[in-house]
């Protein structure tokens, strides 16, 4: 048996998707259009706080394309706690004309491979800022569920923890090349949903995540053992965005 990757975790995540259904939209009254957009906004105020209070963290995307009209990626400590901010927005107005298209549920995760021996990560701020991160507010976000490979030769988890090592160094030095363009945050969702990984990218320039993707394709890690989920792209929504999106 190979040896098992260690891994470190952060608060639970939940990827929330829905889509507007804009007849219902429009069917209802200026008055309670106007009464859910305020609900909305106290909402994401409550978000705001739960940063504040470093509690959890949420993101807030319209999705381009007909998979979603909006996106909430919410972090917070618990379960319990993922399912409260689901539920709560589940019995707003909104929700109400909003049909779920899909979720992901995972966990942020960081992996041993490239730890520094001898360093205890758990004395590490850093790497424990990097497990409960406050999610930024770049104009852009790319989400996407992932896999490695269990396929004959393919089988990501066959491979000695060297030979992972060695390609994780490979896709980390990929990554590395996109500081301060790309920022990525890595879920693990092996036995708490369908795909092992979720990937969370942010960046200002949408651009980017075409050039750091591609690149990746060509790297071993990816080339040989990635097994990718559909993509959803979208455009960061403040309040004057929000307005315009449900602006009829
Ligand atoms: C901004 C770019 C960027 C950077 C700097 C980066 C770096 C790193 C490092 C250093 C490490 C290992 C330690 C850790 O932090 O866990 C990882 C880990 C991981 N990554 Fe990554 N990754 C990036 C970006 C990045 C992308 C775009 C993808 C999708 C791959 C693709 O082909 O579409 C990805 C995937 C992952 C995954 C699934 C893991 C966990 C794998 C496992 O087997 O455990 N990642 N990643």
């Amino acid at each position: 048996m190979s040896e098992a990757a260690q891994t470190l975790e952060g608060w639970y995540a939940l990827h929330d998707f829905r889509a507007i259904d804009w007849n219902a939209w429009r069917a209802l009254s200026a008055k309670e259009r106007n009464a859910a957009q305020d609900e909305l906004l106290s909402l994401l105020h409550q978000y705001k706080q739960a940063e504040e209070n470093k509690t959890g963290s949420t993101a807030f995307y319209s999705i381009v394309g007909q998979k979603a009209d909006f996106m909430f990626m919410h972090l917070r400590e618990t379960l319990e706690e993922l399912n409260e901010v689901e539920t709560q927005f589940n019995k707003s107005i909104l929700a109400q004309v909003t049909v779920p298209t899909y979720s992901y549920v995972s966990i942020v995760e960081l992996s041993s491979y490239l730890a520094k021996p001898g360093v205890d990560p758990m004395e590490d701020p850093d790497l424990l800022a990097r497990l409960k991160p406050i999610l930024p507010k770049a104009k852009h976000v790319c989400f996407y569920p992932m896999n490695k490979k269990r396929d004959g030769a393919d089988n990501w988890y066959m491979l000695s923890i060297d030979e992972r090592k060695t390609m994780m160094r490979s896709h980390g030095m990929i990554g590395r090349q996109y500081a301060g363009k790309v920022k990525q945050i890595i879920t693990g969702s092996v036995g708490l949903d369908d795909w092992e990984w979720g990937v969370t990218l942010f960046a200002e320039d949408a651009l980017q995540f075409k050039k750091l993707v591609y690149e990746m394709r060509f790297d071993e890690v990816s080339a040989r053992f990635g097994e990718f989920g559909d993509f959803y792209v979208g455009n960061l929504l403040d309040e004057s965005k929000i307005a315009n999106m449900l602006a009829l």
